[in-house]
Order: structure tokens, then C-alpha cells, then sequence
């Protein structure tokens, strides 16, 4: 089939990318003129890894525009990736939306088109979206198209693999529209395409759930799934809070209950919290939506400051052992919002360098792929980079282990705090595994670790 995907981020890219792996002739458009050169000469303008591999394969039904005449007019199936940032009040920005909506209207060509919303947006968008539709295409009555909702569930750092092995699809809209969705998805319903040898097929993994619905009870399905998540988290976060001050730990405590099949063990791991474009985002967003209809959500409300909560725990961690921060050097050790990922957008790393900028520190930040995006879109916030984590650590006070990179994990941390004029480790992430040998503080969330003297050391 003919796809045009509008919006290529994080979401656009991957889709269109998977598509075209698939054996669909996709378009990529997108109005930032730079995005589009980059992918044009082969170059990814974000960091998901294996993306540059499938892209490689799939690059001869691929092509890339600004040029809304040149990627609509042909195509059978139209995604709609755009961004809904959040804006101050807790509602989604969606005028970006309402720009690819028009400007698909104006392209629309009179055959049979199907406008897939896969950008995550308040319930009811779909409707609205058909209503932009009906006004400014150019001759509404001589077109025949469909609105469908196909939210999307991929996670950023393993994008291809939920794509290509996905829990489920979800398909809003009626009937016509959701048989061509069906055809679009065939190798993925029935996975029949030839997996790619780099991207992981989860063990025991059989073939997605089709769940088709209504436009509206889709859109709530992408916002119910993103905040139950969240909660998760915030619940195992709040636990672990509770188990610091009784003396339990955390990993045992959520490795006993996710046995139980009715609760699971993904999606428990305490540390600083969430981050991210979306679960901050879809919470608020959520909670404004019933607003608008009188409706209170303190479940939702709770989580959400229970992940606030988190964010500040870490810096009170830091202030209980080093005091006045005032001149003292704090090394962050990851940047994005979590690992195999360079967004940084939500990432708990900025609240704890914001913090810590007031609170009169010095910081060095390190990040294995998001220092170079961070130049542009933390330019606000003072911190030195660190070529290495070991460049950061050297001579520091005190260690934020804010993103659990795999480089993180693998550190020999019985030599690294000895580098430090003060050793002290703030593990965010729980990441450091055993007690060290040499004598330090090691701070981590929900547990603790055996604090080692130099006697124990020895002996
Ligand atoms: N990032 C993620 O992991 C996931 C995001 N989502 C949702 O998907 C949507 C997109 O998210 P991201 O890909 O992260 O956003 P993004 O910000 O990375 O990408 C959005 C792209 O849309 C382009 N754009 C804006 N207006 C446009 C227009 N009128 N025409 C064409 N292109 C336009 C922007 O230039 C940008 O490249 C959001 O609603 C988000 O909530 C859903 C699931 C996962
Ligand atoms: O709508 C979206 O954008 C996406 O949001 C999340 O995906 P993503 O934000 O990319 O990443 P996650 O792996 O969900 O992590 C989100 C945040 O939660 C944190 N997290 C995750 C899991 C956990 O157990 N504990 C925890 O603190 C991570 O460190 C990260 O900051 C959802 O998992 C995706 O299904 C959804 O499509």
C-alpha cells in the first residue's frame, strides 16, 4: 500500500521505518526542513538503536518531503505522528495536529483515503479531526475518507521490537476503515515478514491481539494504558519509601508480588520516578479531560505527586550527607530520561541540575548519546560536560546515578569512588548491584546496601 506518515519523531520515524521494512511504500513528511535533509542523505536525527540498520533495508520503499501536494494525493493510508506537547494547564497542545489535519484536508484526492490518528490526543480528537476535515478540504463531497485512532504503544530504546512484536493493536473507527487497517497490518497480525535478526522477539511471543473499537474508546484505551504505567510506578516508588524507613527492600518486595500473574513484575522498578514525553503528559492530560466533566481523579492526581515526590527525595539524599551544596562538585551520570534514548524531555537528570544550579553546586553531567541534544535544549541550565563517566566522577563530592545506562552498570564502582574527594553515590536507579569493598556511601531507593568499612574491607 501507498503510506504517508506526517510527523517524523519518534513515533513517525519508527512507524514508517517498520512499514516500509513490511514492503509498503511509505513517504515520510515532515515541516522541519532539516529533519527531512537528514533522512534524505540516510542520516537519523534521533538515537533508537537499530533504527539505522531497519532504515538500511528498508530504504527503497522509503521517501522523504516537506511537500504535503506531493505525499498525500497517492496514498491509501495517512498517519498522523505529530507531537501533542503538554502545555502549562495540563492540556495537550494540539495545534499541530490541527495543522496536518488541514493541510491533509487540502491534498485529500477524491478516492478512498484512510487518516489514521497515531499521535496521542484528548478523547474526541478523532470526531474533531473529521470536522477540520469537512472544512477545509477542497471539494469535501468528492472524497471519500476515513478517521481511524491506531494509538501507539512503542516505548523509546526498544521501538522496533514493540512495533514489530506489539502486545496488541488497537483500531477505532468504523468498519471500513479498520479492513484496510487490517490489510496494512497483515504481516504484523499474522507475523509472516522476516525478522530482523538484530531487533529481539520476546520469548514466547505469538502473534499481537486485534482490538477494534470505537474512535472514542481508542483514544481512551492509548491515555487508560499510559497512566496505569505510570501508577504502577508511583505505587512501587511509594512503597519503597516505605521500605526504607522499616528496613525492607524494594526488589525483594516487588520480585514477591509480581509473581502473583494478577500484578506482574514489569513496570515496578523504583528510582527517581518517570520521565518522558508521555506519562507526565497523558496523567495531566487525563485528569483535565475529566475536569472538563466534573470528574475527579485522585488516583491519577496521586501518582502524579508521588513521582514529584521521588524527584525530590533524591537531592534531600544528596543533602542529608553532604549538607550546604554550596561549591560542592556533583557528578550526574545520565542525561535522558532513561536509557537507549537521547529525548530528554521530562528527564528527571534536569529537575536534579536545576536543583542543584540554586542550591549552588557544581555540576558535571554525563550522558553516553543525549550530551549533544542537551547542549541545545538544557542551554539553560549550568553544568560542565564529562567526555566520560569517569571524567565526571573524578574529584567529585557526590554521584546522581540518574539513568540506568548498561555503561552505568558495568562500571567497577570499588575503583570509581576512590577517585572521588568524597564518596558518595546517590543511586537513583538502584544500578549498583553489591556492596563495594572500599568504604562509601551508597544511597540507593526502597533498600539498602551494607555500608563496608575500611575493618570489613580488610577482614
Ligand atoms: N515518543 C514516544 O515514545 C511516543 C509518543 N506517542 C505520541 O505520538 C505523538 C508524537 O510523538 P513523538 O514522535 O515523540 O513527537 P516528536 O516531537 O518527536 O515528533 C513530532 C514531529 O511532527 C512534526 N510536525 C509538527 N507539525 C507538523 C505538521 N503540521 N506537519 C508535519 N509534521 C509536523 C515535527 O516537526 C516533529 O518532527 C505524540 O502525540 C506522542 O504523545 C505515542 C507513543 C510513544
Ligand atoms: O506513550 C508513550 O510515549 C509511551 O510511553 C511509555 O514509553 P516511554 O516513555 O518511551 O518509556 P518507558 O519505558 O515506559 O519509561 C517511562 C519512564 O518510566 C520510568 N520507569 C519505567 C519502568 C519502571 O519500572 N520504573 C520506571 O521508573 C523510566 O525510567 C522512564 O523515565 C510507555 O511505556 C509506552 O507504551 C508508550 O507508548
Amino acid at each position: 500500500m501507498n503510506v504517508t506518515i506526517v510527523g517524523t519523531g519518534y513515533v513517525g520515524l519508527g512507524t514508517g521505518v517498520m512499514l516500509a521494512y513490511l514492503g509498503h511504500q511509505v513517504i515520510g513528511l515532515d515541516t522541519d526542513p532539516t529533519k527531512i535533509e537528514s533522512l534524505k542523505r540516510g542520516e537519523i536525527p534521533i538515537y533508537e538503536p537499530g533504527l539505522d540498520q531497519l532504515l538500511a533495508e528498508a530504504q527503497a520503499n522509503l521517501h522523504w518531503t516537506t511537500d504535503y501536494a506531493h505525499a498525500i494525493p497517492n496514498a491509501d493510508v495517512i498517519f498522523i505522528c505529530v507531537g501533542t506537547p503538554p502545555q502549562s494547564d495540563g492540556r495537550p497542545n494540539l495545534s499541530y495536529l490541527e495543522g496536518a489535519a488541514r493541510s491533509i484536508a487540502q491534498n485529500l484526492n477524491g478516492k478512498t483515503q484512510v487518516i489514521v490518528n497515531k499521535s496521542t490526543v484528548p478523547i474526541g480528537s478523532g470526531d474533531w479531526v473529521s470536522r477540520i476535515i469537512e472544512e477545509h478540504a477542497v471539494d469535501y463531497h468528492a472524497n471519500r475518507y476515513f478517521v481511524v485512532s491506531n494509538p501507539e504503544f512503542l516505548r523509546e530504546g526498544t521501538a522496533l521490537g514493540d512495533s514489530l512484536y506489539p502486545d496488541r493493536i488497537v483500531l477505532g473507527g468504523i468498519a471500513a476503515g479498520l479492513v484496510r487497517m487490517r490489510q496494512l497490518y497483515a504481516p504484523l497480525i499474522h507475523q509472516s515478514f522476516k525478522a530482523p535478526d538484530y531487533v529481539p522477539r520476546p520469548k514466547e511471543y505469538t502473534v499481537p491481539a486485534v482490538v477494534e473499537t470505537t474512535l472514542t474508546s481508542a483514544e481512551m484505551i492509548k491515555y487508560a494504558a499510559n497512566a496505569f504505567l505510570a501508577l504502577k510506578i508511583s505505587y512501587a516508588n511509594e512503597i519503597a519509601g516505605l521500605c526504607e524507613r522499616v528496613g525492607a527492600n524494594i526488589d525483594e518486595v516487588t520480585a514477591g508480588i509480581g509473581f502473583d500473574q494478577r500484578i506482574g513484575h514489569r513496570f515496578l522498578a523504583a528510582g527517581a520516578g518517570w520521565g518522558g514525553s508521555c506519562f507526565g503528559k497523558d496523567t495531566s492530560a487525563l485528569i483535565t479531560t475529566g475536569g472538563d466533566y466534573g470528574y475527579e481523579m485522585p488516583i491519577l492526581s496521586a501518582a502524579i505527586e508521588v513521582n514529584q515526590r521521588q524527584r525530590s527525595t533524591v537531592i534531600d539524599k544528596l543533602q542529608k550527607h553532604l549538607r550546604l551544596l554550596k561549591g560542592k562538585r556533583v557528578a550526574v551520570l545520565g542525561m535522558a530520561f532513561k536509557p537507549n534514548t537521547d529525548d530528554l524531555r521530562d528527564a528527571p537528570a534536569h529537575d536534579f541540575i536545576a536543583r542543584l544550579n540554586l542550591l549552588g553546586a557544581t555540576v558535571v553531567a554525563h550522558d553516553p548519546v543525549a550530551m549533544e541534544r542537551a547542549r541545545k535544549e538544557w542551554a539553560h541550565l549550568r553544568y560542565q560536560e564529562a567526555a566520560t563517566a569517569q571524567d565526571a566522577i573524578n574529584g567529585a563530592d557526590a554521584v546522581i546515578i540518574a539513568t540506568e545506562w548498561t555503561e552505568y552498570r558495568r562500571l567497577n564502582w570499588n575503583s570509581k569512588v576512590r577517585s572521588m574527594r568524597n564518596a558518595l553515590v546517590i543511586d537513583a536507579r538502584n544500578v549498583i548491584s553489591e556492596p563495594l569493598d572500599v568504604p562509601a556511601v551508597i544511597e540507593q531507593i526502597g533498600k539498602e546496601l551494607p555500608e563496608r568499612t575500611a575493618a570489613d574491607a580488610v577482614a
